[in-house]
């Protein structure tokens, strides 16, 4: 009998990953709600695959914890296997194999059931089940590994940058067939680098880089929290008309600052408006690209791994620090 599943699908608690010299995770904790799409996003070498080969069980790490629905990545690997699906990013697979064959080979190491849903998936897909894996292109071979990591009906979905090398028609099918699996009570977790595409499909985001965890937050509550001041001031010269730890950053062009802010009321927008040194502010919702290119583009990391705001400028702000 399976456990029944805890309230986090994921749990990192400071976990720690060294390879000799490089820390590939760096004191990383997130909570991965049951039932939502997780998407882990992050730049090459930013500890993504690392980090999914530790909730797997496949590297040891050192330091922190792991669970995985409520068990330990490495104690319970066995009992783990039955109920998470794996798509990594490179699937490995028999060459020399029918795809059939690759289902029923796969069927042995599940219960009764398998090959049927494996079958049923392989022709949705629309993949004749007699061709040689080798046959295949890589977008087909993506789904004959989605299709093995799914025919168990596994409560967790886990995916290392599933689209990667895939053409557009392939990628938007793979990630809408993950909302599919959500709305059924799957947890579906991805990796990737594709922030805009994964905008679509994630209820969840963090953002990985060097190791650390940057930023993880629901992606409706990243969206209305945070937007992007647009001001021009009177001057060159004039510093940034906010401060404080509700700036992810700011950037001057010219005569305009803009800012990228979170939490700001309606009545601190009036109070920079109403400034002797700005001409126009506007205030814009802005993607989750540019989200994370302020949290990435000006974060310095700290002990808990949460960015400061860093004005790009030394000058001080205008208004007075806003606090939330
Ligand atoms: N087996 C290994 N031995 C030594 N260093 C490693 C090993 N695996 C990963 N690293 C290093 O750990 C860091 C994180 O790598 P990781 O593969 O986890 O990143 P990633 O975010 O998945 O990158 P990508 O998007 O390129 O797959 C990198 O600096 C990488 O060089």
């Amino acid at each position: 009998m399976n456990a029944p599943s805890p309230a986090s699908a994921i749990r990192f608690q400071s976990v720690i990953k060294r390879y000799r010299k490089t820390t590939a995770v760096d004191q990383v904790s997130f909570d991965v709600p049951s039932g939502v799409v997780f998407a882990l996003l992050g730049d090459n070498g930013a500890g993504k695959t690392t980090s999914i080969k530790a909730m797997l069980g496949t590297v040891r790490i050192d330091g922190g914890s792991i669970r995985v629905l409520g068990c330990d990545p490495v104690a319970d690997s066995v009992a783990l296997r039955h109920r998470i699906g794996i798509v990594p990013e490179q699937p490995s697979l028999y060459d020399w194999m029918t795809v059939d064959e690759t289902g029923w080979f796969a069927a042995g190491f599940h219960a009764e059931g398998f090959l049927a849903r494996y079958r049923e998936s392989i022709r949705r897909f629309g993949i004749a089940p007699g061709k040689r894996i080798r046959e295949l292109s890589k977008g087909m071979k993506a789904k004959v590994a989605l299709s093995l990591a799914t025919a168990h009906e596994p409560e967790l979905l886990i995916l290392d940058e599933p689209t990667s090398g895939l053409d557009p028609m392939v990628r938007r099918e793979f990630l809408e067939s993950m909302i599919e699996r959500a709305a059924t009570g799957q947890t579906v977790f991805l990796s990737s680098h594709q922030i805009n595409e994964v905008e679509r499909v994630a209820d969840h985001v963090a953002l990985m880089k060097q190791g650390r965890l940057v930023h993880c937050e629901s992606l409706e509550s990243l969206k209305r929290n945070t937007r992007e001041l647009l001001v021009n001031v009177t001057d060159t010269g004039v510093p940034s008309p906010l401060g404080g730890d509700n700036v992810i950053s700011a950037n001057r062009t010219g005569r305009q600052w803009r800012l990228l802010v979170r939490d700001v009321t309606d009545s601190q927008i009036a109070e920079i408006e109403n400034s002797e040194f700005v001409d126009r502010c506007s205030v814009n919702e802005p993607s989750l690209e540019e989200i994370f290119v302020g949290y990435i583009g000006e974060s310095m990391s700290t002990d808990d791994g949460m960015p400061q705001p860093r004005p790009q400028s030394d000058d001080q702000p205008l208004a007075p620090e806003v606090s939330s």
